[in-house]
Order: C-alpha cells, then sequence, then structure tokens
C-alpha cells in the first residue's frame, strides 16, 4: 500500500497556525522516523525528527500518537516545528521576506534508526506570512521607516505599532501575522536601518512620536489611540512611549526592561542616562557563550535610579510578557518593578504573565527556541534561555493573550485563529 503522508490545512497556511499531520498505509505498528526540514532565506537549514510507531491500522496521526524519542519526546502535533534545529549553531530562524513563504519539507523513514534512510513518503508544506488581503504598505513618511501591513477591507482598524529587539533592521513577521488577525500593524525600524541612526547612543523619542502620529492619522487606522507592541529593547522603547508620548492606548511589552539601556534617551528637554553595567558580571557557560542576565545594575539604586523609565506618567494599560528563564535580562524584576511603580503612583495594576522555562525570545507560535545567537550590542554570541517544550507553550499561549489584549482594549474583529495544541 502507498504511504501518504497529508498535512491540514493543505498545502499552505500561516506560519502560527498548527497543523494536523496524518501519515496513512503504513504496516500495523510500523517504526517510523519523520524529519522535517527548511531553509531560510540565507540558506541555512533548520531539522528536526521524531520517532513514532502506526496504530493496527498502520495509521500515524501526530494529535494521538506520542513521539518516542529524536527532537522531542511525547504528544507533541507542533514538535517537528518548535524543534527545529539551526546545522550550523547561533543561527535563529527568522523571515526576512513576509511575502514569500518558508517552505517545510517532511519526510517520513522507515525504521528508528538514527540514520533511517528508507524513504517512505514525503510532502512539501507551506508556511506563510501574509494571510490572504493583508496588504503590506513600505512607509517612508518625513522621517518614518517601516512597514505598515492593512488586514482586508472593511476599514478602519485599530493600529498597533511593532517594535523589534535590538538589532537593527526591520524585521516585518510579527506585524504581518498580526495583521491577519484584524489589527493595522506597522513594523518599525528604529537604527541601523537606510538613513536612520547606525547607533543607539542616542535615542529621541520624537521619532517614535512621528510614527505614532503617522500611524493615528492612517485613513485606515482607527483611534482615539494606537496600541504598542515590543520585545526586548523594543519593549523598553515601548515604556518610553507610554511614558511620554500620547495617543497610546495599549501597550504589550515582551520580555522589556523598565530601565534606559544601553544609549540616552531623549524627550524634549528630558534625558534619561542608559543604566551603569559591570563586565565582570558576564559569565561563560561550558560551550563558551556569554550569559549577561546580571551585568546590567539596578536601577534601584544610586545613580542608576536616574534610567528608571518614569511608567506612573503612562496613561494606558500594560501587559507583561515575561520569560522566567530570558538570560539577556531580568525581564520578571522589571515586569514587577513597574508593576510596583504604577500602582505606587496609583496607576491600574498591569497583567504580568510569566512563563516558567521560557527564554528571551518570545515568538509568534511554532518559531523554535534559539539557545544562543549574536549579541549585536554585547558583539558575542550570547545565551538566551529557555527550555524548547517550554518555550514553544508559552509562545503559543503569548500570541492568544497579546491578540486578547489588543481586541480588549483598541477593539476591533476578532480575527484570532485559535490555536487547538
Ligand atoms: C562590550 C561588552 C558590553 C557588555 C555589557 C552589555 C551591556 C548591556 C547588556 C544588555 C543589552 C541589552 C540590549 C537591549 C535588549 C535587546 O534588544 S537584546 C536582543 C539583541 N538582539 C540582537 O542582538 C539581534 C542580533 N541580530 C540578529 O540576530 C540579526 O541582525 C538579525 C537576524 C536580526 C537580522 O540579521 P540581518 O540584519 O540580516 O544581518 P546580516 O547582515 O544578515 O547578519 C549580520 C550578523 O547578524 C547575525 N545574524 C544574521 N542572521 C542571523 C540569524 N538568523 N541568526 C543569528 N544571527 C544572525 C550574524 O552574526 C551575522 O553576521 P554573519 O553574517 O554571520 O557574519
Amino acid at each position: 500500500m502507498t504511504v501518504t503522508v497529508t498535512l491540514e490545512p493543505a498545502g499552505r497556511c500561516r506560519w502560527d497556525e498548527p497543523v494536523r499531520i496524518v501519515v496513512r498505509g503504513l504496516a500495523p505498528g510500523q517504526p517510523v522516523t519523520l524529519r522535517a526540514s527548511l531553509r531560510d532565506e540565507k540558506g541555512a537549514l533548520f531539522r528536526a525528527h521524531a520517532r513514532y510507531c502506526a496504530d493496527a491500522a498502520g495509521l500515524l496521526d501526530l494529535e494521538r500518537a506520542p513521539a518516542l524519542g529524536g527532537s522531542f519526546t511525547g504528544l507533541e502535533p507542533m514538535g517537528l516545528f518548535w524543534a527545529l534545529e539551526p546545522e550550523k549553531p547561533l543561527r535563529r530562524l527568522v523571515k526576512r521576506d513576509v511575502q514569500t513563504p518558508f517552505a517545510v519539507e517532511l519526510e517520513v523513514l522507515d525504521g528508528h534508526e538514527p540514520e533511517a534512510q528508507l524513504l517512505l513518503g514525503r510532502a512539501v508544506h507551506e508556511r506563510d506570512f501574509l494571510a490572504p488581503g493583508v496588504r503590506r504598505e513600505p512607509v517612508r513618511a518625513g522621517r518614518v521607516r517601516g512597514t505598515l501591513f492593512l488586514p482586508p477591507e472593511p476599514a478602519p482598524f485599530p493600529g498597533i505599532v511593532d517594535i523589534s529587539a535590538a538589532g537593527g533592521g526591520l524585521l516585518e513577521y510579527r506585524a504581518s501575522l498580526l495583521a491577519g488577525k484584524g489589527f493595522g500593524v506597522m513594523a518599525l525600524a528604529y537604527y541601523n536601518y537606510e538613513d536612520l541612526p547606525k547607533s543607539l547612543r542616542h535615542v529621541h523619542l520624537e521619532y517614535f512620536e512621528e510614527a505614532v502620529n503617522y500611524l493615528l492619522n492612517h485613513p485606515q487606522v482607527k483611534g482615539p489611540g494606537v496600541g504598542l507592541l515590543g520585545i526586548s529593547k523594543g519593549g523598553e522603547l515601548c515604556l518610553s512611549m507610554a511614558s511620554f508620548l500620547k495617543g497610546i492606548t495599549a501597550a504589550v511589552i515582551i520580555n522589556g526592561s523598565v530601565v534606559n539601556v544601553w544609549g540616552t534617551l531623549h524627550y524634549k528637554d528630558e534625558i534619561l542616562p542608559p543604566v551603569g553595567f559591570n563586565q565582570n558580571r558576564i559569565k561563560m557557560t561550558k560551550d563558551g557563550f556569554a550569559d549577561i542576565v546580571e551585568v546590567l545594575n539596578s536601577p534601584l539604586e544610586g545613580a542608576d535610579q536616574k534610567s528608571f523609565i518614569p511608567v506612573e506618567r503612562a496613561e494606558c494599560p500594560f501587559l507583561f510578557l515575561v520569560g522566567q528563564d530570558d538570560h539577556n535580562w531580568k525581564s520578571e524584576f522589571y515586569a514587577n518593578e513597574a508593576s510596583k511603580r504604577l500602582q505606587a503612583h496609583g496607576k491600574a495594576k498591569p497583567q504580568v504573565i510569566c512563563y516558567p522555562g521560557t527564554g528571551h525570545y518570545i515568538e509568534p507560535p511554532y518559531f523554535p527556541l534559539c539557545p544562543a545567537s549574536l549579541h549585536t550590542l554585547v558583539g558575542t554570541p550570547v545565551i538566551w534561555g529557555g527550555e524548547p517544550r517550554a518555550h514553544a507553550r508559552a509562545q503559543t499561549d503569548a500570541w492568544q493573550q497579546l491578540q486578547t489584549f489588543f481586541h480588549k482594549h483598541l477593539g476591533g474583529e476578532k480575527g484570532t485563529i485559535l490555536a487547538k495544541l
């Protein structure tokens, strides 16, 4: 009997949607190895594999069959995606061009041998980043540099500014996926991109104010304010924007800091100096990667208190999404200190959701955990923290939580894809 591999939805779906993988035509109880692979746009190979046994009818349904070993174990229908690992270490899976899908090849190999060779069947599944009808508009307005993603009509849509981690350039994939949920989302570049500043040594909030006003004044975006979504340095900048700027209705902070880090922050006649750090507190892992989680000074002591972002000035609700094993910095501490500062000034207690075993890069669902990679600012590879399975669970939950938060505070049609897993 011919072995067939089917993935539902067939052919193509959004990267943040689960797929149902079923293999048919196997012998009863047949041991097989499933192997997933994809290449990013720079040709870097990412692979995962897992061992299974067919049921008495020769069928293998990953929603019912536990993995017996390999890249992961247990009942993990999407494990072949979130457990992908780079062939070369230190590569993080990122999507640079959201107008093309990632093509994921799925092979079914006979047996459980480490190098199971007999290919029984294969399928290729395209996982894309633009839902049907989502429009991609490059933004070159005044100084603002970014890309706006708009859902299919009818407009207007609630607007969100999406700010990524330090690294420079412009990553659009979170914004493009979120636009598929009914939001107008602008991925905003802020340094080392086109004619923007080349470094973070001095950050002027007026640039971000111009970006907020651009989005608020867009004919397809409805007010009265916009949402902010930021991860890492992007989360820190969202906290500063919510504290100093007007027109912010909701803010989601993913592993951001409540203290100004690395460069001096300027807004009108105010400045926040960067918090101090001590390189001697950098630890080295047995693999030779830097662990920088202790390197920053506490913003509660001495002169470093001047670097604390005045979140008490913000007028919007906050959702903090925290990886409790974040090794870039102390995200849980920062979220708790922000919460204390807000409540001490009579502001609403923010929502803080902490995820155990979860590292720094809490990405949209099914992105594989990156254990370590180059830190642009530190100039050397660092560990980001997290354990793959827990991190994957956190990404799926965090993605739903931020959509719920933005729908609640910004409105908009509920285009949320409820993850079945
Ligand atoms: C001096 C010691 C000081 C110590 C004290 C430290 C002080 C403070 C510590 C805390 C600092 C907190 C900073 C703020 C918080 C954060 O934001 S932490 C998050 C930091 N994130 C990064 O640094 C991202 C690193 N950059 C990247 O991963 C890549 O730039 C990119 C994947 C985002 C995009 O890459 P692209 O723009 O396409 O760059 P390229 O020109 O292609 O490649 C340049 C180099 O980037 C690395 N790189 C590229 N792609 C990847 C990838 N997919 N995965 C991992 N790394 C990638 C790579 O090194 C590239 O160089 P090569 O091509 O390999 O030569």
